[in-house]
């Protein structure tokens, strides 16, 4: 929400410094960067870098998103274009690209950029390569970024549309993350915001390996108490392992985490979930990956995502299961029967 489309530091009272908020870039044009930009262009100058020409050009002259946003609309006012410089100038920088791109991505943009831009990352991931999360990897490429992080229950579809949708958004200048927040809120999208940066961006990495879980509970029609029962465990692992990657209880009891969860886990809207489902149906997961052109997130993080739970000495045995049967080392059944009947234990 803004104030004439300018809000500055002195606007919410934390001293002379003022932070000129008025344009957003979103870099990644899938379902999630035309979503948000079709929330944001309500209220502010957006623009949307996208890598595939033929979608630039859908989005200018057609304002939609054919592949990757089917059904909705878009404001005239959301630009698309190709050209990483020119989005590289805008005041705020959202990045949206799959995880394991986001690099490369980053990379290319790294040369347009002035010095400590805030760069938001919307993307939800471990990079399988390096076990790092998306704030280490832009660390990495634009150290002198202001670093944020945007992340909660929120499919694409729904926040296009104008539903409501509450998130956090987390960046370790708590008055820096304060101005974010406050600029990328609209009606329908509320922001809350916290200096949790590593608690933020954790959760929807977790979340998404945890959902694929819940799908195949789903798929091999387990029940609503066993779905019940893999949500419940799959958030004692989630918080075992944030609580060992220096994140706070509350970050991953609100939005970025136990919401995100819940959300994901519940519907077959989720590409995680459906995924999930349809192997627990007994479909391959080379026959499920070569139907869909979205990612599915969870596919990619999981390895990553259990080398650094035991390499932190972190029991995750969901998130074990999951990966091995991405990686074809175990049955389905095999893995519910291997989760049952683990030792008995104190509830953690
Ligand atoms: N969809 C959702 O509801 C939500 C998604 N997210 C997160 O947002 C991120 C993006 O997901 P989403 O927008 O849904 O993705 P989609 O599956 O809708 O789209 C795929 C995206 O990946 C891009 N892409 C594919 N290959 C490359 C590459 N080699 N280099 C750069 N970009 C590439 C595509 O760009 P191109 O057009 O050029 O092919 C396109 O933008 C993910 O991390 C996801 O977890 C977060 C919250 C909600
Ligand atoms: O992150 C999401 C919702 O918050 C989207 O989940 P999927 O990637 O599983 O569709």
């Amino acid at each position: 929400m803004h104030h004439n489309g300018v809000l500055s530091f002195a606007d919410i009272g934390v001293g002379e410094a003022s932070l000129q908020l008025r344009s957003v870039s979103i870099i990644g044009g899938g379902a999630w960067g035309t979503a948000l930009a079709q929330t944001l262009s309500h209220d502010t100058v957006v623009t949307l870098w996208v890598r595939e020409p033929e979608i630039v050009e859908d989005i200018n002259a057609r304002h939609v998103n054919r592949v990757f946003l089917p059904g909705v609309d878009l404001n005239h006012s959301v630009h698309a274009t190709g050209d990483l410089a020119s989005v590289a100038t805008a005041d705020v920088i959202l990045a949206v690209a799959p995880a394991q791109h986001l690099r490369g991505v980053l990379v290319n943009l790294a040369r347009h950029l002035t010095n400590g831009v805030p760069i938001v990352i919307c993307s939800k991931g471990i990079e399988q390569e390096t076990g790092k999360f998306m704030g280490d990897v832009l660390e990495d490429i634009v150290p002198q970024a202001t670093r944020a992080v945007l992340s909660g229950p929120s499919f694409a579809a729904d926040v296009a549309r104008g539903l409501p949708s509450a998130l956090t958004l987390a960046c370790r200048n708590e008055a820096v993350g304060r101005a974010l927040a406050a600029f990328l809120s609209s009606r329908q999208m509320r922001l809350y915001w916290s200096s949790d940066v590593i608690g933020a961006e954790l959760g929807g990495a977790v979340k998404n390996v945890l959902a694929i879980a819940a799908g195949i509970v789903e798929g091999r029609g387990l029940g609503t108490s066993a779905h019940a029962a893999i949500v419940t465990r799959g958030f004692a692992e989630l918080r075992r392992f944030g609580e060992a990657m220096g994140a706070r209880p509350e970050t991953l009891l609100g939005l970025s985490g136990l919401g995100d969860l819940i959300l994901t886990c519940g519907s077959t809207q989720s590409r995680n979930m459906s995924l999930g489902r349809a192997l627990g149906e007994g479909r391959s997961l080379s026959e499920i990956l070569g139907a869909r052109s979205a990612v599915t997130e969870g596919v990619y993080t999981a390895a990553a995502l259990v080398r650094l739970a035991r390499k932190k000495n972190v029991e995750m045995p969901i998130a074990e299961a999951v990966h091995e049967i991405i990686e074809g080392r175990l049955g389905v059944d095999e893995a519910i029967t291997g989760l049952m009947q683990r030792p008995l234990k104190a509830e953690d």
